[in-house]
């Protein structure tokens, strides 16, 4: 069983959120609190070691105590360039990453992900939600990888690839179906911030 203290949890907060407006998206208000503080507290109870990948406000980051991590680039190349980071950083032999911007994320997941990573002798398994016509929907920006992928993703980076899925095609992977798809709500929009703040009280 991978215990949780090997593994180190990623709070992916290093995007340009230009769909609400180019603030920092980690730390607007989600019901009275930085919206980071939300992945910060799910996470905390699942993992070891917490990292936050950011790009700017790397002080107003650094007040939770947890090691915050740049993008090699200051090209805002994607959630990749955040795995990257996150690889290169990590002192434990599993990364698990998330987005800090779905405050509701599931309680269980570096749990289901790394019972299906031991299962299937995956490199990286990714959660998955089930849409409205029954398929499968990736949420590929949460993941479990051990933590030995960074000379893989630098090289297929240094092709000019930025696309998750198609850095998965390069490994083994597998996935876990989320049933409860709320739990990856995200906020991209001002709309989606107050519709979620409200559904979520
Ligand atoms: N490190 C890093 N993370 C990124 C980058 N771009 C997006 N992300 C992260 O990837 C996750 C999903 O991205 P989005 O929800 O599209 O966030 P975003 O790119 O900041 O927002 P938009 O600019 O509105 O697309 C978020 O957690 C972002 O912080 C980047 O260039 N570098
Ligand atoms: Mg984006």
């Amino acid at each position: 069983m991978i215990k949780k203290e090997a593994i180190t949890g990623l709070i992916l907060a290093g995007g340009r959120a230009q769909r609400m407006g180019g603030i920092d998206k980690g730390l607007i208000s989600f019901q009275g609190k930085p919206l980071i503080d939300c992945a910060i507290t799910r996470l905390k109870e699942q993992v070891g070691p917490i990292m936050i990948n950011a790009n700017r406000n790397i002080t107003k980051y650094s007040v939770y105590g947890y090691a915050v991590i740049a993008d090699e680039t200051p090209d805002f190349a994607g959630p990749l360039a955040g795995f990257l980071a996150g690889l290169k950083a990590a002192q434990t032999p599993y990364l698990l990453t998330s987005p800090c911007d779905s405050p509701l994320l599931p309680i269980d997941l570096a749990q289901m992900l790394a019972v299906e990573l031991e299962k299937t002798n995956a490199q990286l398994v990714y959660a998955s939600t089930k849409s409205a016509n029954g398929r499968h929907w990736a949420q590929p920006v949460f993941c479990l990888m051990r933590s030995d992928l960074a000379d893989s993703l630098r090289t297929f980076l240094s092709k000019g690839d930025l696309k998750i899925d198609h850095w998965f095609t390069e490994l083994r992977t597998s996935t876990v179906v989320f049933e409860n798809e709320d739990a990856f709500a995200n906020v991209n929009t001002p709309e989606e911030l107050h519709a979620l703040e409200n559904a979520a009280k």
